[in-house]
């Protein structure tokens, strides 16, 4: 496949600034994304919680809901102030009182006094009116939870939805036996009215450990009073919202289940490990009940057997799944566990590609992935009963779980089934797209007009099957990690043949930049900073902090222990994306000057020779780490002092928010995230963020970082500057799960 590059984006102006400032480009130059909301249907069973005008707490009287229709009591007309008692007149009395003004004071007073009393007994009905609806709401939500149980027992006992159903089957257990313990562990929660958790999973109150359900997070915020709702209709009981609150969680509230292929800590090749470990945490944080499903490739110690074991077909075998529960910080974490993903940590998207690549190994894989993923909402009774289809989102990411959506479509919706539950598709990486001969469609167990899905033709791969292109189609809603990203997507440069398909989505389609795991990679708790001579340090303690970091980073590594040399970072896969290649262009140039090199990777075979070679060629000076060490990593983004990152694309890139939450200048190629997240240098206004560079070339590359050690060496301040500046920004997950949410909602609302 061609490497995609420098053609995005025009050069810069030839005249570099001082320290190497170039403007930025134009609003119109810049990649953006184009999301548009094309108006679709909503849900009609479902009402969409309107915010209504701010009223002054002590103004708002209680308000009534009748079959989601919100009425005041008649007597209320005429209100205006809870306090204040006046103004209880019907309008026509109120206009004859006004007249009669000074000529029957007392019998004014009597007429207050009675529409005073008269008040009182309807707030007292309208409460007890109230109370009944709650009642009888909640009697109806229990009823609906309990029929969900039943039907997806029924369903896990092999009656299938539908004729045809590649459904799974439940492993010997009878239909009663499972009913009867999933009821059993219902009835059991609903009466354990003590063991409410809070969303960020603190104790509420009682001892027992299961935590508490999406209906238990609305208890909770009921008892607070904050807000009562009936999720399961979909409209307000009651609603006294604070007006000033940020979160859409607190009227949209979702069951959501990301699906990947990894997930840090417990498994993790690059980027997207870290973005399935911190985003469900984040939309916890939030109010959402979320799980992630990733597969168990090793013994894992926190996980526990939850349900039953199922069975599904793959490829026209027959595998059997065990579900593994862990409770961790506000999210279920799901692992599916079968022979198939075991001892592949190391190599999760790697197989057999000679003989048949996609159904000897890695489709066979995220085939059984997503067929359990897709059937966990029924199966894995986390904290005592499962998630079922309401309010239902699932989030896909890559091609390796682009089937999900399409088995959503075909299995359940188009069959009647989970017709409100969506799916969301993000591209964390388009240069991998799942593809394979179009025979290979038969081991997707997939009704043959699905195979126009799957049909794609490019200049790449000709006439083929690709699964990120059948994904793409079929999901409610398309996302990617970068607003820079989805303006490349659009390209024929950028879209590694799926532009056209992306184009055609744009309605759906948007870039929310990731997040950063901040308590993971922070350099205040950094958990590999604590030994071997390493420092945690603050914002407030970064000069200290960072010298010590480098000497110990430096005497780890066998370097020469200088605190004035500056030392330059290079971490990531070794393959043409990450344009390590460049760096080794350079090398004779970076070598020449008085500075340490460090490279951590893993990869390609060339090129994880090519950082032993650059080692041994400057021994005193370049340290090449070929392996995954996430220690290493981690102190590399403390100890230096520049980080590199030539990447020819980057859909987003975490390795430069790292640095930045570390002190750590990066100087990048600016493309896709890289673009988005690194503000060049302006020396004159003393901003900016980092340097970077138009064209994904060695001398372009060596411009930039030329700058930048001029300004390491000779402007002290400034450099102090664009440290500080990196180190305070809010690189969290919660402005990016915010975003999250509003295309989640979106995809809810969307028919
Ligand atoms: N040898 C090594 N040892 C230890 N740790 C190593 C390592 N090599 C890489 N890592 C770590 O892996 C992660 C890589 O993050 P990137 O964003 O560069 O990811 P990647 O290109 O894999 O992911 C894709 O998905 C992510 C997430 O959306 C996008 O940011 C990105 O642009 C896109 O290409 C970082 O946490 C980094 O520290």
């Amino acid at each position: 496949m061609a490497a995609t590059s420098s053609s995005f984006f025009a050069p810069p102006p030839a005249a570099l600034l001082r320290h190497g400032a170039s403007p930025r480009p134009t609003a119109a130059a810049s990649p953006s994304s184009s999301f548009r909301c094309h108006g679709r249907l909503q849900r009609p069973s479902v009402r969409v919680p309107r915010r209504r005008p701010a009223i002054p707490a002590a103004a708002r009287p209680v308000r009534f809901c009748v079959n989601g229709v919100y009425g005041w009591p008649a007597v209320l007309r005429g209100w205006t102030k809870r306090g204040s008692r006046k103004c209880l007149c019907a309008a026509g009395a109120h206009d004859d009182a006004v007249n009669q003004v000074g000529e029957d004071a007392d019998h004014d007073d009597d007429d207050v006094r009675v529409s005073n009393e008269a008040l009182r007994a309807t707030i007292r009905k309208s409460r007890e009116v109230l109370a009944m609806h709650r009642d009888l709401l909640d009697q109806i939500s229990e009823k609906k939870k309990l029929i969900s149980v039943i039907e997806a027992s029924s369903i896990h006992n092999g009656q299938e939805p539908f004729s045809g159903s590649p459904f799974s089957r439940s492993d010997a257990v009878s239909e009663g036996e499972e009913i009867g313990y999933d009821l059993q562990m219902y009835l059991d929660r609903r009466s354990q009215k003590s063991e409410i958790r809070s969303t960020h999973g603190e104790s509420i109150s009682g001892q027992h450990e299961y935590y508490g359900s999406l209906e238990d997070k609305l208890s909770y915020t009921d008892v607070n009073g904050s807000y009562s709702k009936d999720y399961e209709k979909g409209h307000s009981v009651t609603e006294e919202i604070d007006d000033n609150s940020s979160s859409s969680a607190a009227v949209d509230v979702m069951n959501i289940i990301l699906v990947a292929a990894e997930c840090a800590p417990w498994s993790k090749t690059g980027g997207l490990g870290d973005v399935a470990g911190a985003l469900p945490k984040a939309l916890s944080k939030r109010g959402h009940r979320v799980m992630a499903i990733v597969p168990m490739y090793g013994n894992y110690e926190e996980p526990r057997q939850i349900g039953e074991p199922k069975r599904y077909q793959v490829a026209g075998q027959d595998m059997e799944v065990k579900y593994y529960h862990a409770y961790i910080d506000g999210v279920d974490f799901v692992f599916i566990d079968n022979p198939i993903f075991h001892n592949v940590e190391s190599e999760i998207y790697g197989g057999d590609r000679t003989v048949n690549f996609f159904l000897q190994d890695i489709l066979k894989r995220m085939i059984l992935l997503c067929k359990a993923a897709v059937e966990a909402p029924w199966c894995v009774p986390c904290g005592g009963f499962c998630y079922g289809d309401g309010n239902l989102v699932f989030i896909a990411n890559d091609w390796h779980t682009a089937l999900l959506p399409v088995y959503l479509k075909a299995y359940y919706r188009d069959n009647g089934f989970m017709i409100y539950a969506r799916s969301v598709l993000v591209i964390h990486n388009i240069a991998h797209q799942g593809r394979g001969p179009l025979d290979d469609f038969s081991y997707l167990d997939l009704p043959s007009n699905y195979l126009d899905l799957f049909k794609h033709h490019d200049p790449f791969g000709g006439d083929h099957l690709n699964i990120f292109a059948a994904g793409i189609k079929a999901a409610d809603r398309l996302l990617t990690v970068s607003h820079g990203y989805a303006w490349e997507l659009k390209t024929p440069e950028g879209g590694w043949g799926l532009h056209g398909i992306i184009n055609e989505s744009d309605w759906k389609f948007q870039g929310i930049v990731n997040g950063i795991d901040t308590t993971d990679w922070n350099p205040r708790c950094d958990v590999h900073l604590k030994s071997d001579g390493y420092s945690n340090y603050s914002l407030v303690t970064v000069e200290t902090g960072k010298a010590q970091c480098k000497a110990a980073l430096q005497k780890e590594l066998g370097l020469p222990v200088r605190g004035d040399v500056p030392v330059i970072a290079f971490i990531g896969r070794l393959d043409n994306q990450k344009g390590v290649d460049l760096i080794a262009e350079a090398m004779p140039w970076i070598a020449g000057q008085d500075v340490q090199v460090i490279l951590l990777g893993t990869g390609r075979q060339d090129l994880e020779d090519t950082l032993r070679r650059l080692e041994s060629q400057h021994y005193d000076r370049v340290r090449g780490w070929v392996g995954f060490s996430v220690r290493l990593a981690h102190r590399m983004t403390a100890g230096t002092d520049i980080l590199l990152m030539p990447s020819r694309f980057e859909p987003c890139g975490l390795n430069q928010l790292y640095a930045m939450m570390y002190g750590t200048v990066p100087v990048v190629h600016a493309v896709g995230g890289l673009r988005d997240t690194v503000q060049h240098y302006n020396p004159y206004e003393e901003a900016g963020l980092g340097w970077t560079f138009e064209n994904a070339e060695a001398n372009r590359m060596i411009d930039a970082l030329g700058h930048c050690l001029n300004t390491y060496r000779n402007y002290k301040s400034s450099w102090e500057g664009l440290r500080r500046r990196g180190m305070m920004q809010d690189l969290s997950w919660d402005t990016a799960a915010k975003r999250y949410e509003e295309v989640l909602v979106a995809a809810k609302y969307q028919w």
